[in-house]
């Protein structure tokens, strides 16, 4: 489970993110939807512990990011908006080494490579060294790492963007079952259909707040558009006003 209170975050005169709160809960998926800049990827980072907010906080499973990291990091799996491989590292030595980082060896380490391997349909991919790999191709590598240690809570930062259809699928099918694993799965997109297709609660954020959150019938209702794309217009549109509770 993730919970962020009032969290703020300004690089110099920007403010990326302006006193965000959400509660992403086991077993449920949770979509970060906003236009381009909107500050989703700082959101998510601040999550996840690569920056410190300004104020605010952030708990994950009840420990906080800032003063636990290390456990945190244990119990989170990201993938990051900046695939960021290793050009000179095969696909399987990729997972390996996240593995490996996460405190896993031996036997254990290697079945857990295999079953992602398997898992992601990886096999063909598996002992390429990285550099040339496709975007889809990136995309399972760095999921895989990502889900190597089997965290509880899973963020991905735009997990679709530049797949095809078939690869989105694919996409889509593994964040359901993570979510009906029971974990917490928490994914930005700017795309309304992606969020809608997948997500049981979607968070909706315009200049840095959260301008409305609820099923996607109820920002339709929240919004009085039958039109989901037209909510997310309006909705984003609307003068930003304090997170609903
Ligand atoms: N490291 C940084 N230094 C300066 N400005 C930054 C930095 N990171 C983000 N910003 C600014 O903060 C704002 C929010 O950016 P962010 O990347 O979080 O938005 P986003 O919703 O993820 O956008 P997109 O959908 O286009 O990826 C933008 O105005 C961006 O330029």
């Amino acid at each position: 489970m993730i919970v962020a209170r009032d969290l703020h975050k300004r690089f110099g005169s920007v403010v990326a993110v302006d006193g965000v709160s959400l509660d992403a809960a086991d077993g449920q998926i949770t979509g970060l939807l906003g236009p381009n800049g909107a500050g989703k990827t700082t959101f998510l980072r601040l999550l996840y512990g690569l920056m410190l907010p300004d104020s605010g906080s952030v708990r994950v499973d009840d420990l906080d990011v800032v003063r636990d990291p290390l456990s945190v990091q244990a119990s989170i799996g990201v993938l990051p908006d900046a695939l960021g491989l290793y050009p000179r590292l095969t696909a399987r030595e990729h997972v390996r080494y996240f593995g490996q980082l996460q405190g896993l060896r031996g036997g254990a380490l290697e079945d857990r490579v295999e079953a992602l391997l398997e898992r992601l349909d990886m096999r063909s991919i598996a002992d390429r060294r990285t550099q040339g790999f496709s975007q889809g191709e990136r995309m399972k590598v760095s999921l895989a790492r990502a889900l190597v240690h089997g965290p509880n809570n899973v963020i991905l930062d735009e997990p679709t963007n530049g797949l095809d259809v078939m690869s989105t699928r694919a996409m889509r099918k593994l964040i359901r079952e993570l979510r009906d694993e029971g974990k917490c799965v928490l994914f930005s997109s700017h795309v309304m259909q992606e969020v809608s297709a997948l997500c049981d609660v979607i968070v909706l954020v315009a200049r840095g707040r959260v301008v409305a959150r609820g099923t996607p019938d109820e920002l339709r209702q929240q919004s009085g558009c039958a039109d989901l794309e037209d909510a997310f217009v309006a909705l984003t549109a609307a003068k930003a006003s304090p997170p609903a509770a």
